[in-house]
């Protein structure tokens, strides 16, 4: 771990909709360190999302300031967000988010064709532990699988960072095991500053750190001194 690469300084999010407003993020102080493991756990409704699209430039903060690096989001017009979005960030959701007309190649490619220093898309779906699936429709890959390309098609431009919303919400406990061994092994080997949104205290145990979420607060940041390998967790 090194110096922040990402700063939040007093970020609120208000939603008004149609005269209610709602603060999903009530003045957020954090932040997060170059090639760290962060886990985000928070109740449904905390603002864990919302935290997380303005991290990645999907959305703009009410108040506040958000850096990465030198970088002030807050103030980036639309295509100056797009380009942070394109050069820095891979996005994993729960649901894939895969083009079912394509193979699991070709949807990696979709990214790769485009970003500036891509790894081949055979390459970082080896890297997922599916070499052997390169020309597999979306519809003939289990839960998991399809949720592994979605990461390879989010580290193949090596972004610095990834940052993944529920990424095991839809599997079961065994194959959620494999993303997420999946999501460390890329944290590790290329040092990809890595942020895990979870309603699941199960997972926090994979950390360096745990940021705790309430009420678009955050209520506890913790260390783990000791931290357990996917294949050790189970919910
Ligand atoms: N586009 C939106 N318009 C209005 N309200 C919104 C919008 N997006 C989120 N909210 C509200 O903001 C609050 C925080 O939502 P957010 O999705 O960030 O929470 P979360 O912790 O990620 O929840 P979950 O675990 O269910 O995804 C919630 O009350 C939610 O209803």
């Amino acid at each position: 771990m090194d110096r922040p690469i990402f700063r939040m300084q007093a970020v609120t999010k208000v939603y008004d909709t149609g005269g209610t407003k709602v603060h999903a993020l009530a003045g957020v102080d954090l932040d997060l360190f170059g090639g760290e493991l962060a886990v985000l756990l928070g109740p449904s409704g905390s603002g864990k999302s919302t935290l997380l699209n303005i991290l990645g430039g999907l959305d703009h903060a009410t108040s506040g300031h958000v850096w990465f690096r030198d970088l002030d989001l807050s103030v980036l017009k639309e295509s100056a967000l797009t380009r942070y979005r394109r050069d820095h960030v891979g996005f994993v959701f729960q649901f894939y988010n895969l083009v079912p007309s394509l193979s699991a190649r070709e949807n990696v490619q979709l990214v790769t064709d485009v970003a500036r220093h891509p790894m081949p898309p055979d390459e970082a779906l080896a890297l997922v532990g599916l070499d052997h699936r390169l020309d597999h429709f979306p519809a003939e890959l289990s839960g998991g699988e399809q949720q592994r390309v979605a990461i390879a098609r989010a580290i193949a431009k090596r972004p610095e960072v990834l940052l993944c919303d529920e990424p095991t919400g839809a599997l079961d406990s065994k194959t959620g095991v494999q993303v997420l061994e999946a999501i460390r092994d890329i944290n590790e080997r290329f040092g990809t500053t890595t942020i895990v949104i979870t309603h699941n205290a199960a997972i926090r145990k994979m950390a360096h750190r745990v940021v705790r979420f309430h009420d678009g607060r955050i209520t506890g940041v913790e260390v783990n001194q000791t931290r357990l390998a996917p294949r050790d967790i189970s919910w």
